[in-house]
């Protein structure tokens, strides 16, 4: 509790009774004090004068940041200026005491706020709750890679580390940085997540360190950025690859000095928040290409969580397909469907540009078109299917990529004919002379009696 009261009598009274009740309290003697105060910390509770020296105890909530929008407010007033304090109630006041009160009435009334404030915390977190649980937030997949991911996790869980979790797009980046959040002490505060390639970037920085009223044309409120919401829980920022050089600057200061300063103001404030971010680019590259600065890529390196892509673990997708055929049952409202063997080696054969995402698109797909409880045949994207790897890099050389492609394509060719050069050059749909052109541009050689 924050405790604003310039008598020093009442200021003790006060204390000891609510100390009684164990609650921790704070006392400053002024407006401007408590200001400064609430720059540097919440409060549940804010009780206050509402004749300070200052000013009046009520303009705290009008103030920026402070009270009317972290703490439960309660004002203590002279008798004869109720009206002022019903007016403060309108502004957002939890309640008021007249003086002179009596002990049992300012205990009661304390104890309903910081009942308010209590309900106000558990809210906060149902809806974290609520949001974690749109996945039931388990890792699913029964292969050596997978197992190795969640030891990982366990272990960067428990600590307040830094992770950069890297991965291509679908991998489950989302689902790890929430599975790292969950086991940590950190659980039960909130876990926010934010977009970085979602916003440009201006709405960015006031995004995420928040910005005073006035701070820049539209900026009508102050807003919150999210690094304070995230206070003692989680920041989760993903795509942080697509971040402006400007918000990387206000990044690694965020993490290197624990404080943050909004936009059109000149306090930094401390925040206590544990960041764990996300990106599909070669964090390196970029830092090596100069997108990417490499002081905080250093920082945000510290522990790297690579999420492997599907087409390297196909051997989890049995498991995976049956946890998202259940799912997709329930989304969709529609009894569960199952694979026939056929259909999960169709499945394991591709190589899923997507993803654990696409795997879960094509199996609604197939859900929905499938009059069978059982599904026999998964309609794969052919023109994908025949690619080697579709996520296209950075920068790439692209006839070098295609040559490689179709050298290794004759190659493999070859070697399910056992060789047979025309029957090769026949599934490919390559004529005999193509063939032999591409044979020796690739230098390929095969046994004498087939070439
Ligand atoms: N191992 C897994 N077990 C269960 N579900 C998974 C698994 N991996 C991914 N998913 C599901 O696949 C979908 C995509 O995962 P997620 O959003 O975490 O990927 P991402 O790597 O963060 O993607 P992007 O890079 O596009 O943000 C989600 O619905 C997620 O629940």
């Amino acid at each position: 509790m924050l405790v604003i009261e310039d008598e020093p009598n009442m200021r003790r009274l006060i204390g000891l009774h609510l100390r009684q009740d164990g609650h921790t309290i704070h006392s400053v003697e002024s407006l401007r004090e408590a200001q400064q105060t609430l720059e540097q910390q919440d409060f549940d509770v804010i009780l206050t004068d509402q004749k300070l020296p200052d000013g009046e105890g009520s303009r705290l909530l009008e103030m920026p940041g402070s009270a009317g929008s972290t703490g439960t407010v309660v004002l203590l007033t002279a008798f004869g200026t109720v009206e002022l304090a019903v007016e403060a109630m309108r502004k957002g006041a939890f309640d008021f005491l007249t003086k002179p009160f009596a002990a049992d009435n300012l205990r009661a009334v304390i104890a309903r706020a910081a009942q308010h404030a209590q309900l106000r915390r558990e809210n906060l977190l149902l809806r974290n709750t609520v949001e974690a649980l749109e996945g039931d937030g388990e890792i699913y997949g029964t292969g050596t890679r997978i197992a190795a991911l969640r030891e990982l996790i366990r272990r960067v869980g428990r600590t307040d580390a830094t992770v950069l979790i890297t991965g291509e797009t679908g991998t489950g980046k989302e689902l790890v940085a929430r599975a790292i959040h969950k086991l940590s002490a950190r659980a039960t505060k909130p876990l926010v997540t934010v977009n970085c390639a979602a916003l440009p970037d201006t709405l960015l920085e006031s995004e995420l360190f928040g910005h005073e009223k006035g701070a820049f044309t539209g900026a009508d409120r102050l807003r919150h950025g999210l690094f304070e919401t995230a206070h003692q829980g989680t920041l989760f920022l993903d795509e942080v690859g697509e971040m402006s050089p400007n918000a990387q600057a206000k990044l690694l200061r965020a993490l290197a000095e624990g404080k943050i300063t909004r936009l059109g103001s000149s306090v930094s404030r401390d925040v206590d928040v544990r960041v764990l971010l996300a990106t599909h680019r070669n964090l390196l590259r970029e830092v090596e290409a100069g997108r990417f600065r490499q002081d905080l890529y250093y920082r945000l390196a510290v522990v790297p969580v690579e999420v492997p892509p599907l087409r390297e673990r196909a051997e989890d997708i049995p498991v995976l397909a049956k946890h998202l055929l259940q799912q997709i049952a329930s989304d969709l409202k529609m009894p569960v469907r199952t694979l026939h063997a056929k259909a999960l080696k169709e499945l394991q054969e591709y190589r899923y540009p997507g993803n654990v995402r696409e795997l879960r698109n094509v199996l609604e797909r197939a859900c929905i078109l499938s009059a069978d409880p059982v599904i026999f045949s998964v309609n794969l994207p052919t023109a994908s299917a025949a690619t080697p790897n579709p996520a296209v890099p950075e920068e790439m050389d692209l006839r070098k990529a295609l040559a490689d492609w179709e050298k290794s394509a004759i190659v493999q060719m070859l070697g399910r004919t056992h060789g047979r050069k025309a029957e090769a050059a026949r599934r490919l749909g390559l004529s005999k002379s193509d063939m032999t052109y591409k044979l020796a541009k690739y230098e390929i050689s095969l046994p004498e009696e087939e070439s």
